[in-house]
Protein backbone atom coordinates (compact mmCIF):
# COMPACT_ATOMS: atom_id res chain seq x y z
CA UNK A 1 0.00 0.00 0.00
CA UNK A 2 1.04 3.31 -0.87
CA UNK A 3 0.87 6.81 1.52
CA UNK A 4 -0.30 9.52 0.04
CA UNK A 5 0.21 13.07 2.20
CA UNK A 6 -1.73 16.30 0.55
CA UNK A 7 -0.72 19.45 2.11
CA UNK A 8 -2.54 22.41 2.89
CA UNK A 9 -1.94 23.89 -0.35
CA UNK A 10 -2.70 21.05 -2.50
CA UNK A 11 -6.19 20.80 -1.03
CA UNK A 12 -6.30 24.98 -0.80
CA UNK A 13 -9.74 25.38 -3.14
CA UNK A 14 -12.49 23.52 -4.88
CA UNK A 15 -10.27 23.03 -7.74
CA UNK A 16 -7.59 21.36 -6.20
CA UNK A 17 -9.57 19.34 -4.24
CA UNK A 18 -11.13 17.44 -7.30
CA UNK A 19 -7.44 17.78 -8.93
CA UNK A 20 -6.32 14.57 -6.28
CA UNK A 21 -8.10 12.58 -8.53
CA UNK A 22 -5.27 13.39 -11.00
CA UNK A 23 -2.77 11.67 -9.38
CA UNK A 24 -4.68 9.61 -6.66
CA UNK A 25 -5.38 6.62 -8.18
CA UNK A 26 -8.71 4.76 -6.91
CA UNK A 27 -8.12 1.57 -8.21
CA UNK A 28 -4.46 0.74 -6.22
CA UNK A 29 -4.44 0.42 -2.73
CA UNK A 30 -3.68 3.83 -1.49
CA UNK A 31 -4.37 5.54 1.90
CA UNK A 32 -4.85 9.34 1.25
CA UNK A 33 -3.90 11.31 4.47
CA UNK A 34 -5.10 15.51 4.13
CA UNK A 35 -4.01 18.20 5.86
CA UNK A 36 -6.68 20.96 6.63
CA UNK A 37 -7.74 23.76 3.56
CA UNK A 38 -4.36 26.39 3.38
CA UNK A 39 -4.92 28.80 6.02
CA UNK A 40 -7.38 27.00 8.22
CA UNK A 41 -5.70 25.87 10.78
CA UNK A 42 -4.25 29.51 11.03
CA UNK A 43 -7.61 30.51 11.43
CA UNK A 44 -8.41 27.73 14.21
CA UNK A 45 -5.13 29.03 15.96
CA UNK A 46 -6.49 32.70 16.19
CA UNK A 47 -10.11 31.68 17.05
CA UNK A 48 -8.79 29.72 20.21
CA UNK A 49 -6.65 32.42 21.32
CA UNK A 50 -9.38 34.06 21.31
CA UNK A 51 -11.63 32.20 22.99
CA UNK A 52 -8.40 31.47 25.76
CA UNK A 53 -8.37 35.28 26.32
CA UNK A 54 -12.01 35.46 26.81
CA UNK A 55 -12.57 37.80 23.66
CA UNK A 56 -16.15 35.77 22.52
CA UNK A 57 -17.29 38.21 19.98
CA UNK A 58 -13.54 38.72 18.38
CA UNK A 59 -13.76 34.89 17.78
CA UNK A 60 -17.22 34.47 16.76
CA UNK A 61 -16.85 36.95 14.19
CA UNK A 62 -13.12 34.80 13.19
CA UNK A 63 -15.87 31.81 12.97
CA UNK A 64 -17.97 33.59 10.58
CA UNK A 65 -16.02 34.87 8.74
CA UNK A 66 -14.32 31.80 7.86
CA UNK A 67 -17.31 29.52 7.53
CA UNK A 68 -18.20 31.41 5.09
CA UNK A 69 -15.02 30.77 3.17
CA UNK A 70 -15.95 27.26 3.43
CA UNK A 71 -20.06 28.22 1.96
CA UNK A 72 -18.38 29.48 -0.99
CA UNK A 73 -15.75 26.52 -1.11
CA UNK A 74 -18.46 24.09 -1.51
CA UNK A 75 -20.27 25.75 -3.98
CA UNK A 76 -17.59 25.41 -6.73
CA UNK A 77 -16.55 21.39 -5.80
CA UNK A 78 -20.40 19.93 -5.66
CA UNK A 79 -22.57 20.07 -8.80
CA UNK A 80 -25.74 18.31 -7.28
CA UNK A 81 -28.23 19.69 -5.03
CA UNK A 82 -27.60 16.80 -3.26
CA UNK A 83 -23.85 17.23 -2.85
CA UNK A 84 -24.11 20.87 -1.76
CA UNK A 85 -26.70 20.07 0.99
CA UNK A 86 -24.35 17.28 2.30
CA UNK A 87 -21.38 19.61 2.30
CA UNK A 88 -23.60 22.46 3.88
CA UNK A 89 -24.70 20.66 6.35
CA UNK A 90 -20.99 19.44 7.01
CA UNK A 91 -19.70 23.08 7.52
CA UNK A 92 -22.41 23.53 9.87
CA UNK A 93 -22.16 21.19 12.28
CA UNK A 94 -18.12 21.82 12.14
CA UNK A 95 -18.57 25.70 12.81
CA UNK A 96 -21.55 25.63 15.26
CA UNK A 97 -19.48 23.24 17.36
CA UNK A 98 -16.51 25.20 17.36
CA UNK A 99 -18.44 28.19 18.61
CA UNK A 100 -20.02 26.06 21.09
CA UNK A 101 -16.92 25.02 22.97
CA UNK A 102 -16.25 28.63 23.21
CA UNK A 103 -17.69 29.44 27.21
CA UNK A 104 -16.05 30.18 30.43
CA UNK A 105 -14.93 26.59 30.91
CA UNK A 106 -13.00 26.61 27.70
CA UNK A 107 -9.43 25.54 28.41
CA UNK A 108 -5.97 23.96 26.00
CA UNK A 109 -8.31 21.04 25.86
CA UNK A 110 -11.39 22.29 24.15
CA UNK A 111 -8.43 24.68 22.06
CA UNK A 112 -7.14 21.33 20.82
CA UNK A 113 -10.75 19.97 19.84
CA UNK A 114 -10.63 23.06 17.78
CA UNK A 115 -7.43 23.22 16.37
CA UNK A 116 -8.65 19.32 14.87
CA UNK A 117 -11.85 20.95 12.77
CA UNK A 118 -9.52 21.54 9.84
CA UNK A 119 -8.19 18.18 8.46
CA UNK A 120 -12.04 16.78 9.60
CA UNK A 121 -13.24 19.12 7.18
CA UNK A 122 -10.62 18.57 4.41
CA UNK A 123 -11.41 14.78 4.37
CA UNK A 124 -14.91 14.50 4.80
CA UNK A 125 -15.43 17.30 1.93
CA UNK A 126 -12.93 15.08 -0.04
CA UNK A 127 -14.70 12.02 0.85
CA UNK A 128 -18.12 13.22 -0.27
CA UNK A 129 -16.81 15.18 -3.36
CA UNK A 130 -15.97 11.46 -4.31
CA UNK A 131 -19.02 10.08 -3.58
CA UNK A 132 -20.60 12.87 -5.61
CA UNK A 133 -18.94 10.83 -8.86
CA UNK A 134 -19.27 7.19 -7.83
CA UNK A 135 -15.86 6.61 -6.91
CA UNK A 136 -15.76 4.69 -3.79
CA UNK A 137 -13.65 5.25 -0.62
CA UNK A 138 -13.72 4.39 3.15
CA UNK A 139 -12.62 7.22 5.08
CA UNK A 140 -11.00 6.49 8.19
CA UNK A 141 -10.82 9.27 11.49
CA UNK A 142 -7.09 9.44 12.98
CA UNK A 143 -8.75 9.39 16.04
CA UNK A 144 -9.34 5.48 15.87
CA UNK A 145 -6.13 4.56 15.94
CA UNK A 146 -3.38 7.69 15.66
CA UNK A 147 -2.02 7.96 19.14
CA UNK A 148 0.67 9.83 21.06
CA UNK A 149 2.11 8.53 24.61
CA UNK A 150 2.47 10.66 27.89
CA UNK A 151 5.64 11.91 26.32
CA UNK A 152 3.79 13.04 23.32
CA UNK A 153 5.24 10.34 21.29
CA UNK A 154 3.52 8.24 19.01
CA UNK A 155 2.69 4.73 19.93
CA UNK A 156 3.89 3.18 16.13
CA UNK A 157 3.06 -0.44 17.31
CA UNK A 158 -0.77 0.18 18.13
CA UNK A 159 -1.21 2.73 15.32
CA UNK A 160 0.16 -0.30 13.28
CA UNK A 161 -2.52 -2.42 15.06
CA UNK A 162 -5.32 -0.22 14.98
CA UNK A 163 -4.73 0.75 11.72
CA UNK A 164 -4.04 -2.71 10.08
CA UNK A 165 -7.40 -3.74 12.14
CA UNK A 166 -10.08 -0.72 10.14
CA UNK A 167 -8.66 -1.56 6.68
CA UNK A 168 -8.83 -5.73 7.02
CA UNK A 169 -13.00 -4.71 7.63
CA UNK A 170 -12.63 -3.16 3.95
CA UNK A 171 -11.36 -6.21 1.37
CA UNK A 172 -12.79 -5.03 -1.52
CA UNK A 173 -12.11 -1.26 -1.07
CA UNK A 174 -8.80 0.69 -2.36
CA UNK A 175 -9.21 4.07 -1.92
CA UNK A 176 -8.51 5.60 2.00
CA UNK A 177 -9.03 8.77 3.42
CA UNK A 178 -7.77 9.97 6.41
CA UNK A 179 -6.38 13.14 8.85
CA UNK A 180 -3.17 14.51 8.93
CA UNK A 181 -1.64 15.89 12.00
CA UNK A 182 -4.61 14.57 14.76
CA UNK A 183 -4.15 12.25 17.34
CA UNK A 184 -5.43 11.25 20.48
CA UNK A 185 -3.48 12.07 23.82
CA UNK A 186 -2.68 9.47 26.73
CA UNK A 187 -5.92 10.77 28.53
CA UNK A 188 -7.57 10.31 25.55
CA UNK A 189 -7.90 13.58 24.02
CA UNK A 190 -7.96 15.29 21.26
CA UNK A 191 -4.26 16.27 20.28
CA UNK A 192 -2.13 16.86 17.49
CA UNK A 193 1.36 16.66 15.95
CA UNK A 194 2.42 19.97 16.38
CA UNK A 195 2.08 22.39 13.27
CA UNK A 196 2.71 21.03 9.97
CA UNK A 197 2.27 17.64 11.64
CA UNK A 198 0.43 16.12 8.19
CA UNK A 199 3.68 14.94 7.26
CA UNK A 200 4.46 12.92 10.60
CA UNK A 201 0.85 10.95 10.54
CA UNK A 202 1.87 9.76 7.04
CA UNK A 203 5.13 8.84 7.77
CA UNK A 204 4.02 6.70 11.06
CA UNK A 205 1.40 5.75 8.92
CA UNK A 206 3.87 4.16 6.69
CA UNK A 207 6.13 2.77 9.02
CA UNK A 208 3.25 1.94 11.26
CA UNK A 209 1.76 -0.35 8.32
CA UNK A 210 5.09 -1.30 6.62
CA UNK A 211 3.94 0.96 3.39
CA UNK A 212 5.36 0.07 0.28
CA UNK A 213 6.24 4.12 -0.12
CA UNK A 214 5.47 7.41 1.49
CA UNK A 215 4.33 10.21 -0.76
CA UNK A 216 4.42 13.79 0.53
CA UNK A 217 2.44 16.11 -2.20
CA UNK A 218 3.38 19.81 -1.79
CA UNK A 219 3.42 22.50 -3.72
CA UNK A 220 7.32 22.77 -4.96
CA UNK A 221 9.02 20.18 -6.95
CA UNK A 222 10.68 18.69 -4.00
CA UNK A 223 13.64 19.23 -1.17
CA UNK A 224 15.91 21.93 -2.47
CA UNK A 225 19.22 23.00 -2.12
CA UNK A 226 18.52 26.00 -0.37
CA UNK A 227 15.24 27.61 1.25
CA UNK A 228 13.58 29.21 -2.31
CA UNK A 229 11.97 31.91 -0.26
CA UNK A 230 15.12 33.54 0.72
CA UNK A 231 17.36 32.46 -1.98
CA UNK A 232 17.21 32.62 -5.62
CA UNK A 233 17.87 29.76 -8.17
CA UNK A 234 17.69 26.76 -5.59
CA UNK A 235 17.44 22.98 -7.33
CA UNK A 236 15.74 19.99 -6.28
CA UNK A 237 17.68 17.14 -5.16
CA UNK A 238 16.91 13.78 -6.70
CA UNK A 239 18.10 11.76 -4.19
CA UNK A 240 18.63 12.11 0.04
CA UNK A 241 19.33 9.67 2.79
CA UNK A 242 17.47 9.39 5.26
CA UNK A 243 20.04 11.22 7.66
CA UNK A 244 20.52 14.02 5.67
CA UNK A 245 16.99 14.62 4.62
CA UNK A 246 16.30 14.50 8.76
CA UNK A 247 18.93 17.00 9.46
CA UNK A 248 17.50 19.47 6.90
CA UNK A 249 14.07 19.13 7.64
CA UNK A 250 15.02 19.15 11.95
CA UNK A 251 17.21 22.05 10.75
CA UNK A 252 14.34 24.33 8.93
CA UNK A 253 13.38 23.28 5.60
CA UNK A 254 10.02 23.55 5.82
CA UNK A 255 8.67 21.45 2.88
CA UNK A 256 8.85 18.69 5.92
CA UNK A 257 7.87 18.36 9.30
CA UNK A 258 11.14 17.78 11.59
CA UNK A 259 10.57 14.37 13.15
CA UNK A 260 8.43 12.83 10.23
CA UNK A 261 11.52 10.96 8.50
CA UNK A 262 12.68 9.19 11.71
CA UNK A 263 9.88 6.20 11.70
CA UNK A 264 10.51 6.54 7.54
CA UNK A 265 14.11 5.68 8.52
CA UNK A 266 13.21 2.94 11.42
CA UNK A 267 11.19 0.77 9.30
CA UNK A 268 12.86 1.45 6.00
CA UNK A 269 9.84 3.11 4.30
CA UNK A 270 10.87 4.98 1.47
CA UNK A 271 9.52 8.79 1.24
CA UNK A 272 8.70 10.60 -1.74
CA UNK A 273 8.61 14.54 -1.93
CA UNK A 274 6.31 15.53 -5.15
CA UNK A 275 4.68 18.36 -6.63
CA UNK A 276 0.94 18.69 -6.55
CA UNK A 277 1.55 21.27 -9.63
CA UNK A 278 4.01 19.46 -11.53
CA UNK A 279 3.38 15.73 -10.83
CA UNK A 280 5.26 14.73 -13.78
CA UNK A 281 8.85 16.24 -11.73
CA UNK A 282 10.60 13.65 -10.74
CA UNK A 283 10.47 15.40 -7.05
CA UNK A 284 12.95 13.82 -4.45
CA UNK A 285 13.66 10.34 -3.08
CA UNK A 286 14.67 9.70 0.82
CA UNK A 287 15.62 6.41 0.69
CA UNK A 288 18.59 4.32 2.84
CA UNK A 289 20.55 4.50 -0.36
CA UNK A 290 19.93 8.05 -1.00
CA UNK A 291 23.20 9.95 0.21
CA UNK A 292 25.96 11.17 -1.36
CA UNK A 293 29.77 10.84 -1.15
CA UNK A 294 32.06 13.88 -0.99
CA UNK A 295 29.57 16.52 -2.00
CA UNK A 296 27.44 18.85 -0.02
CA UNK A 297 24.32 18.73 -0.58
CA UNK A 298 21.93 21.58 0.94
CA UNK A 299 21.19 24.52 3.54
CA UNK A 300 18.63 25.48 5.59
CA UNK A 301 17.86 27.66 8.70
CA UNK A 302 16.06 27.44 11.52
CA UNK A 303 14.54 30.77 13.73
CA UNK A 304 13.30 31.43 16.93
CA UNK A 305 16.56 29.66 18.63
CA UNK A 306 17.78 30.80 22.72
CA UNK A 307 21.64 30.79 23.05
CA UNK A 308 21.89 30.53 26.93
CA UNK A 309 26.10 30.63 27.77
CA UNK A 310 26.72 29.13 31.09
CA UNK A 311 30.54 30.04 32.57
CA UNK A 312 31.63 28.02 35.28
CA UNK A 313 35.18 27.76 37.12
CA UNK A 314 33.68 24.91 38.59
CA UNK A 315 33.08 23.08 35.46
CA UNK A 316 37.39 22.75 35.23
CA UNK A 317 38.51 19.16 35.59
CA UNK A 318 35.43 18.58 37.09
CA UNK A 319 33.48 15.21 35.94
CA UNK A 320 29.60 15.16 36.24
CA UNK A 321 28.93 19.11 35.21
CA UNK A 322 27.41 18.27 32.01
CA UNK A 323 25.23 15.90 33.28
CA UNK A 324 23.57 18.21 35.56
CA UNK A 325 23.03 20.78 33.49
CA UNK A 326 21.48 18.29 30.93
CA UNK A 327 19.56 16.48 33.84
CA UNK A 328 18.00 20.30 34.20
CA UNK A 329 16.96 20.51 30.80
CA UNK A 330 15.66 17.20 30.59
CA UNK A 331 13.15 17.95 34.10
CA UNK A 332 11.75 20.74 31.83
CA UNK A 333 11.45 18.38 28.55
CA UNK A 334 13.08 20.72 26.69
CA UNK A 335 15.57 19.72 23.92
CA UNK A 336 18.75 21.15 23.03
CA UNK A 337 19.59 21.60 20.03
CA UNK A 338 22.89 22.82 19.54
CA UNK A 339 25.96 22.57 22.11
CA UNK A 340 29.31 23.62 22.66
CA UNK A 341 31.22 23.71 25.07
CA UNK A 342 35.02 25.19 26.17
CA UNK A 343 37.20 24.18 29.56
CA UNK A 344 35.11 26.71 31.56
CA UNK A 345 32.06 27.73 29.46
CA UNK A 346 29.40 25.99 27.84
CA UNK A 347 26.79 27.21 25.15
CA UNK A 348 23.57 25.64 24.03
CA UNK A 349 20.88 26.08 22.04
CA UNK A 350 16.68 25.31 22.94
CA UNK A 351 13.86 25.97 20.70
CA UNK A 352 11.25 25.60 23.30
CA UNK A 353 11.19 28.52 25.26
CA UNK A 354 8.01 27.83 27.38
CA UNK A 355 9.78 26.99 30.71
CA UNK A 356 12.96 29.21 29.80
CA UNK A 357 12.78 31.16 33.06
CA UNK A 358 12.54 28.28 35.15
CA UNK A 359 15.32 26.68 33.61
CA UNK A 360 18.05 29.90 34.10
CA UNK A 361 17.21 30.05 37.30
CA UNK A 362 18.07 26.37 38.17
CA UNK A 363 21.35 27.02 35.63
CA UNK A 364 22.43 29.82 37.81
CA UNK A 365 23.44 27.84 40.76
CA UNK A 366 26.18 26.78 38.33
CA UNK A 367 27.87 29.83 37.26
CA UNK A 368 27.18 33.05 35.39
CA UNK A 369 24.44 33.07 32.38
CA UNK A 370 24.04 35.11 29.65
CA UNK A 371 20.89 34.65 26.90
CA UNK A 372 20.47 35.36 23.21
CA UNK A 373 17.11 35.51 21.79
CA UNK A 374 16.18 35.71 17.92
CA UNK A 375 19.29 33.37 17.20
CA UNK A 376 19.31 31.21 13.84
CA UNK A 377 21.09 27.67 13.11
CA UNK A 378 22.06 27.33 9.77
CA UNK A 379 22.79 24.30 9.00
CA UNK A 380 25.04 22.92 6.14
CA UNK A 381 24.12 19.37 5.40
CA UNK A 382 26.57 17.15 3.35
CA UNK A 383 29.89 14.74 2.98
CA UNK A 384 31.51 15.71 6.39
CA UNK A 385 32.70 12.66 7.21
CA UNK A 386 36.65 12.82 8.72
CA UNK A 387 38.28 11.57 5.36
CA UNK A 388 37.06 14.67 3.31
CA UNK A 389 38.60 17.81 4.03
CA UNK A 390 38.27 21.60 3.07
CA UNK A 391 34.43 21.71 3.14
CA UNK A 392 34.36 23.43 6.48
CA UNK A 393 36.53 25.75 5.88
CA UNK A 394 34.84 26.55 2.66
CA UNK A 395 31.48 27.19 4.72
CA UNK A 396 33.39 29.25 6.94
CA UNK A 397 35.20 31.53 4.45
CA UNK A 398 31.40 31.66 3.14
CA UNK A 399 30.62 33.61 5.91
CA UNK A 400 33.84 35.24 6.89
CA UNK A 401 32.26 38.94 6.79
CA UNK A 402 29.21 38.21 9.39
CA UNK A 403 29.63 37.31 13.43
CA UNK A 404 29.23 34.32 14.54
CA UNK A 405 27.47 32.85 17.88
CA UNK A 406 28.32 29.20 17.92
CA UNK A 407 30.12 26.52 15.34
CA UNK A 408 28.87 22.60 16.17
CA UNK A 409 31.26 20.18 13.64
CA UNK A 410 32.12 16.81 14.34
CA UNK A 411 29.00 15.71 15.58
CA UNK A 412 27.84 14.02 13.08
CA UNK A 413 28.90 13.10 9.04
CA UNK A 414 26.85 15.38 7.78
CA UNK A 415 26.62 18.09 9.22
CA UNK A 416 27.89 21.49 10.15
CA UNK A 417 25.61 24.15 12.14
CA UNK A 418 26.67 27.74 12.40
CA UNK A 419 24.32 29.76 15.19
CA UNK A 420 24.30 33.93 14.13
CA UNK A 421 21.68 36.33 15.19
CA UNK A 422 18.40 36.10 12.75
CA UNK A 423 19.07 39.57 11.51
CA UNK A 424 22.03 37.92 9.45
CA UNK A 425 20.58 34.88 8.49
CA UNK A 426 19.42 35.78 4.81
CA UNK A 427 23.01 37.39 3.80
CA UNK A 428 24.24 33.94 5.35
CA UNK A 429 22.18 31.63 3.13
CA UNK A 430 22.88 33.57 -0.21
CA UNK A 431 26.35 33.43 0.80
CA UNK A 432 26.92 30.04 1.47
CA UNK A 433 24.80 29.31 -1.18
CA UNK A 434 26.57 31.33 -4.11
CA UNK A 435 29.99 30.00 -2.68
CA UNK A 436 28.85 26.62 -1.84
CA UNK A 437 26.89 25.65 -5.31
N1 LIG B 1 14.68 23.37 1.25
C1 LIG B 1 13.43 23.51 0.82
N2 LIG B 1 12.99 22.80 -0.24
C2 LIG B 1 11.72 22.92 -0.68
N3 LIG B 1 10.81 23.73 -0.11
C3 LIG B 1 11.17 24.45 0.96
C4 LIG B 1 12.50 24.38 1.49
N4 LIG B 1 12.59 25.24 2.53
C5 LIG B 1 11.38 25.81 2.66
N5 LIG B 1 10.51 25.35 1.72
C6 LIG B 1 9.12 25.78 1.57
O1 LIG B 1 8.26 24.72 1.96
C7 LIG B 1 7.03 24.89 1.26
C8 LIG B 1 6.24 23.60 1.30
O2 LIG B 1 5.96 23.22 2.64
P1 LIG B 1 4.52 23.44 3.29
O3 LIG B 1 4.06 24.85 3.11
O4 LIG B 1 4.55 22.89 4.67
O5 LIG B 1 3.67 22.54 2.33
P2 LIG B 1 2.24 21.89 2.58
O6 LIG B 1 1.26 22.99 2.88
O7 LIG B 1 1.99 21.20 1.27
O8 LIG B 1 2.42 20.93 3.71
C9 LIG B 1 7.46 25.32 -0.12
O9 LIG B 1 6.48 26.09 -0.75
C10 LIG B 1 8.74 26.11 0.13
O10 LIG B 1 8.54 27.50 0.05
N1 LIG C 1 -2.98 21.70 9.16
C1 LIG C 1 -1.87 21.53 10.04
C2 LIG C 1 -1.04 20.32 9.68
C3 LIG C 1 -0.23 20.35 8.41
O1 LIG C 1 0.63 19.53 8.24
O2 LIG C 1 -0.44 21.29 7.48
P1 LIG C 1 0.43 21.42 6.08
O3 LIG C 1 0.54 20.04 5.51
O4 LIG C 1 -0.38 22.35 5.23
O5 LIG C 1 1.79 21.99 6.43
C4 LIG C 1 -1.02 22.81 10.11
O6 LIG C 1 -1.32 23.77 9.42
O7 LIG C 1 -0.12 22.85 10.90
Amino acid sequence: MKILKFGGTSVGGAQRIKGLLDIVNPTERQLVVLSAVAGTTNALVEIGHAFLAGKTEEALNLIKLHKNKYEELIKELFSTDQGLEKGKNLIDYHFNYIASLGNEMFTPVEEKIILAQGELLSTTLFHFHLEEIDVPSVLLPALDFMKIDEDNEPMVPYIGEKLSALLAEYPDNSLFITQGYICRNSFGEIDNLRRGGSDYTASLIGAAIQAEEVQIWTDIDGMHNNDPRVVKGTQPIANLSFDEAAELAYFGAKILHPQSVFPAQRYNVPVRLLNTMDPQAAGTLISKEGGSKGQIRAIAAKDGITAIHIHSSRMLLAYGFLRKIFEIFERYKTPIDMITTSEVAVSLTVDDTRNLEDIIKEVEDFGSVHVDYNQTIVCVVGDFSANTHGYAAKVLDAIKHLPLRMISYGGSDYNVSILLDNSHKTEALRSLHNRLF
